[in-house]
């Protein structure tokens, strides 16, 4: 399975095209917007969010609510781009434009996409650089995660600490209600109270935030992903993902981090096996993945997103027109976004694994897959 996602931020709309699904996957827009609207959720966002109201268009592969096979085409329209139209129009003309961007944003691809791509409008960088895209492919992981349910794999993308404020209450399969329902996607009521106060406070100041966002898995398979190849490596393929969303500077697969600090005794994850239920772990601090594959344990991924980049009190910048120091551009911004990326580390992990599915099972039908995993549940079962 791949795709392919296109639309600037202030566009029409934006597109994908997935191809390599298997037929007879049910599949409506029900299935996705739910996912869309979790993503536009979370305190500390603009007022761009507002204005949107992300839904889907299924415009081809699906036919009474089943994948034929042929190439899914999604569309989500920018509702924003009633404001747009003139600035973003592709027919030439009208330079420069209204709310041309010229005092790059320390921390935004403006610079480097100028230098690279040679604008100095850096509005024609920062419409493909906006995390907007990530509206699409979480649209595409909506897709992904429908096929991962007939194969029983659960998710749950949520915020371990943002702000400065850890979350005190540890993660439970039970609260991925309060998840929900959570403003910042949080375990924790105390520290949800905290990090709100101190969104505000920040935008108050001009400054923006950042945070830690988690993203677990139950119910996969063993043998995910490969360590004979090393692009094939679950793990990798976990964190190339992680790190392709706008502002994820760290990835984390299990206690990474923790693990390198102490002893391989305290560190690894003692091996088990009952009749019926198969091989297991009492611990999982590898968090799901050992040689490049799952392990059948839950996978575990963290990031860390740095703090948003626009910042209502500038910082020093030069503008790439005149190279006079300037203030840095303020554009409309959130304040903070680590709420949303929870939602898009989940959404985007979801393809790598049905990617993973896929390749290790292949099939042209839903029902030719699900038979396959069924078999190899039994094989690794008995193994
Ligand atoms: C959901 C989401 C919303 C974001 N919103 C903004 C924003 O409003 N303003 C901004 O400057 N950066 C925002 N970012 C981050 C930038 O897109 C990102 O920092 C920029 O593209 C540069 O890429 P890099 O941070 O990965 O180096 C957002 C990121 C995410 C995940
Ligand atoms: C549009 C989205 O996020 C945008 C991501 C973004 C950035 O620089 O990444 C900047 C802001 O864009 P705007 O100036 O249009 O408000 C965010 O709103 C979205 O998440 O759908």
């Amino acid at each position: 399975m791949r795709f392919l996602t296109s639309g600037e931020s202030h566009g029409p709309q934006l597109t994908g095209i997935i191809e390599g699904l298997p037929s007879r996957l049910p599949l409506s827009v029900e299935d996705i917007n739910p996912w869309l609207r979790k993503r536009q959720g979370g305190y500390g966002r603009g007022r761009r969010m507002v204005i949107e109201t992300d839904t889907v268009e299924i415009v081809s592969g699906v036919r009474a609510g089943r994948t034929t096979g042929a190439p899914v085409t999604l569309v989500i329209k920018n509702a924003d781009y009633r404001n747009w139209s003139e600035i973003m129009d592709p027919a030439p003309g009208n330079e420069p434009r209204k709310k041309a961007l010229t005092a790059a944003r320390p921390g935004h691809a403006d610079l480097a996409g100028g230098i690279k791509y040679h604008h100095k409008d850096l509005r024609d960088v920062l419409e493909r650089a906006s995390a907007r895209e990530t509206a699409m492919r979480v649209a595409v992981g909506a897709v992904a995660h429908k096929l991962l349910s007939f194969f029983g794999v659960e998710s749950v993308g949520f915020v371990a600490g943002m702000a400065g404020v850890w979350s005190k209450v540890p993660f439970d399969w039970e609260l991925r209600s309060r998840i929900e329902e959570s403003p910042v996607r949080m375990t924790d009521p105390e520290a949800e109270a905290e990090v709100i106060r101190r969104v505000d406070e920040a935008k108050a100041r001009g400054d923006t935030l950042g945070g830690i966002i988690e993203a677990r898995f139950k119910g996969l398979v063993p043998g995910l992903g490969s360590q004979m190849h090393w692009e094939r490596k679950l793990d990798g393929r976990v964190a190339q993902v992680a790190l392709s969303i706008p502002a994820v500077k760290g990835v984390e697969i299990g206690t990474g981090f923790e693990n390198a600090m102490k002893p391989g005794s305290q560190v690894h994850d003692a091996i088990y096996w009952e009749e019926g239920r198969g091989y297991y772990r009492q611990t999982n601090r590898a968090g799901g993945t050992e040689g490049g594959m799952s392990t059948g344990e839950e996978l575990v991924v963290r990031a860390a997103l740095k703090p948003i980049a626009t910042l209502m009190t500038p910082l020093p910048t030069v503008d790439v027109v005149t190279h006079q120091p300037a203030d840095a551009a303020r554009e409309r911004s959130d304040t903070t976004a680590v709420p949303a990326a929870s939602v898009i580390l989940e959404a985007l992990t979801g393809i790598v694994l049905a990617q993973a599915y896929l390749e290790k099972f292949g099939g042209d039908t839903l029902e030719e897959l699900v038979e396959r995993v069924e078999r190899y549940k039994e094989h690794a079962r008995t193994y």
